[in-house]
């Protein structure tokens, strides 16, 4: 089972420390929702975890590789002038998903109701859309670990009811989530642990 281990971390920007002393266990087959107010450390948080940021003390033990992160924020990363289709091609040619990915792909889309969006660029595409698409192409490329920062909002009840089936299994497969969502996402169906940071991390 994946774990990751966090151990007295702190970390600053410039002189400023913004986490301190923070340690947590994190273990696969559980989600948690990292919850505080505005500005308390949760990006920089899952940034660290993520391994895009450094540790300026303690340790951070995982068995988990950096390849089987992703770490989805609110920043659309979909080229905008690619189509849905097109993304999953170059995911299958540099072997991120597997050559039959189509047809998951199809039906995923289909419950989610995007699968008439497809072919289209995604820079026409809304909001919400791009992000179901987004999920869909992540999720098919199998990670362990999966931060979600902030992704939810933009998503509609029934797109989340889907997403959270999928995240259910995620979980339920013996991998781990960790997301930030500041409103309780509407028809977000799966069981987590909330951690507030707030409390672990009195600087
Ligand atoms: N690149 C940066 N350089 C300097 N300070 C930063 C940088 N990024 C974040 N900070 C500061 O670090 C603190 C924590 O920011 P962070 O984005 O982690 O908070 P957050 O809990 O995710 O906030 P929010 O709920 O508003 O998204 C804030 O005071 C922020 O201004």
């Amino acid at each position: 089972m994946c774990h990751v281990e966090l151990k007295n971390l702190s970390f600053a920007y410039s002189d400023q420390f913004v986490i301190k002393n923070l340690s947590m266990n994190l273990s696969g087959g559980h989600a948690y929702r990292i919850n505080g107010k505005n500005g308390i450390g949760k990006t920089t948080l899952l940034k660290i975890i993520n391994r895009d940021l450094p540790l300026h003390n303690g340790s951070m033990d995982s068995t988990i590789s950096r390849e089987e992160h992703i770490y989805l924020s609110d920043q659309n990363i979909l080229d905008p002038v690619l189509s849905a289709y097109e993304h999953l091609d170059f995911l299958k040619s540099v072997g991120y998903v597997g050559a039959g990915a189509d047809a998951e792909f199809e039906k995923m889309a289909k419950e989610m109701a995007v699968d008439q969006y497809l072919q289209q660029t995604s820079k026409n595409l809304s909001l919400g859309t791009k992000r179901k698409i987004t999920f869909l192409l992540l999720y098919l490329q199998a990670p362990k670990f999966l931060i979600l920062d902030e992704f939810f909002s933009g998503i509609d009840d029934s797109g989340m009811h889907i997403i959270s089936k999928y995240l259910k299994l995620f979980v339920s497969s013996g991998h781990l989530l960790v997301f930030v969502a500041h409103t309780d996402p509407k028809g977000f169906s799966l069981d987590y642990e909330n951690i507030d940071l707030g409390e672990r991390n009195r600087i």
